[in-house]
C-alpha cells in the first residue's frame, strides 16, 4: 500500500485559495495571519520544549520583512511576548510600505514592543531562537545585499525558525532559482500545504511542518 503522499501546491494555488477564502467572506486576511502566527508559536513550543518551560524567559530575535511574511513575524512577536519571552524585533523596510494586514500587526506590536530597523551589519547577540519572517511566497527575484545579515544569523548559532520558507528561497523551486542566496534554517513552518520548495528542503534533511489555516 503506497504511503499517502503529502499534497504539494504551487504558490499561485496558495494565493488563489487565500483569495477565494477572503473573497467569499469566510475569513479575513487578518484572521488568516493570526492563525499563521498561532501555528508558528505552536511549532516553536513543540520543537524546542526547553524554551517553553515556565519560569524561563527565552530570548527571541524576530526579523520582519516588508510584506505579509513580516506580518506573520509581528504576530509571533506579540504571542511570544504574551508568554513571557524577551523579544527583539527588527524590520527590513519602512512600516509605511507594509500591506494592510502586516501593518495592522505592526501597529499592535508597537503598543507593547519596539521596532528596530534591520542594520546592514547586525549583531543579534546570543538569542535562544531566531525567527526569519523576512520573505515568503512573495519573493520575486534573488535577494541581494543580505549576505551580512545571513552571516549574522549563523554567527548566533541559535536555531532558526523559517516562516513559510527560508528567506530567499523560491516557493515553486523553479530550476533557475535553486542557487539563490537563502537564509540559514533549522525548521520551516509553512501553511495549509507543502509547496515545491518544501519537498526539496525535506529531501535535503530540513524539517518542514505544515500548519493548518482552516482553509
Ligand atoms: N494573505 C494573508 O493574509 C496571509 C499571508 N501569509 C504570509 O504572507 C506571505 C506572503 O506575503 P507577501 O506580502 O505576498 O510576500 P512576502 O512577504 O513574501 O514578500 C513580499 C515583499 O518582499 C518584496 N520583495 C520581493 N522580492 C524581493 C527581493 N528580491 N528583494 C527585496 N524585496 C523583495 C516585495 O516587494 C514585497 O514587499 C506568506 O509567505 C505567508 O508568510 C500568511 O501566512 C497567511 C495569511
Ligand atoms: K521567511
Amino acid at each position: 500500500m503506497n504511503e499517502k503522499q503529502p499534497q504539494i501546491i504551487t504558490s499561485a494555488q496558495m494565493r488563489a485559495m487565500e483569495a477565494t477564502a477572503i473573497g467569499t467572506g469566510s475569513v479575513t486576511g487578518l484572521e488568516l495571519m493570526e492563525r499563521a502566527g498561532t501555528g508558528l508559536v505552536t511549532a516553536i513550543l513543540a520543537a524546542w520544549p526547553e524554551l517553553a518551560r515556565p519560569g524561563t524567559a527565552p530570548r527571541a530575535v524576530i526579523l520582519c520583512g516588508p510584506g505579509n511574511n513580516g506580518g506573520d513575524g509581528f504576530v509571533v512577536a506579540r504571542q511570544l511576548r504574551k508568554r513571557g519571552w524577551r523579544v527583539a524585533l527588527y524590520l527590513y523596510g519602512g512600516a509605511e510600505r507594509l500591506p494592510p494586514d502586516a501593518r495592522a500587526n505592526h501597529d499592535r506590536w508597537c503598543k507593547i514592543g519596539r521596532v528596530n530597523p534591520l542594520p546592514a551589519k547586525p549583531d543579534f547577540g546570543t538569542p535562544d531562537l531566531i525567527v526569519d519572517a523576512l520573505f515568503g511566497i512573495g519573493l520575486s527575484r534573488p535577494l541581494t545585499g543580505f549576505d551580512t545579515i545571513f552571516a549574522a544569523i549563523s554567527r548566533t548559532q541559535a536555531p532558526v525558525l523559517s516562516v513559510d520558507l527560508p528567506s530567499g528561497r523560491d516557493a515553486d523551486a523553479r530550476p533557475d532559482t535553486m542557487d539563490w542566496p537563502t537564509a540559514p534554517t533549522s525548521l520551516v513552518v509553512t501553511f495549509h500545504a507543502l509547496k515545491p520548495a518544501h519537498a526539496h528542503l525535506r529531501a535535503r534533511g530540513v524539517p518542514v511542518i505544515v500548519a493548518p489555516l482552516g482553509l
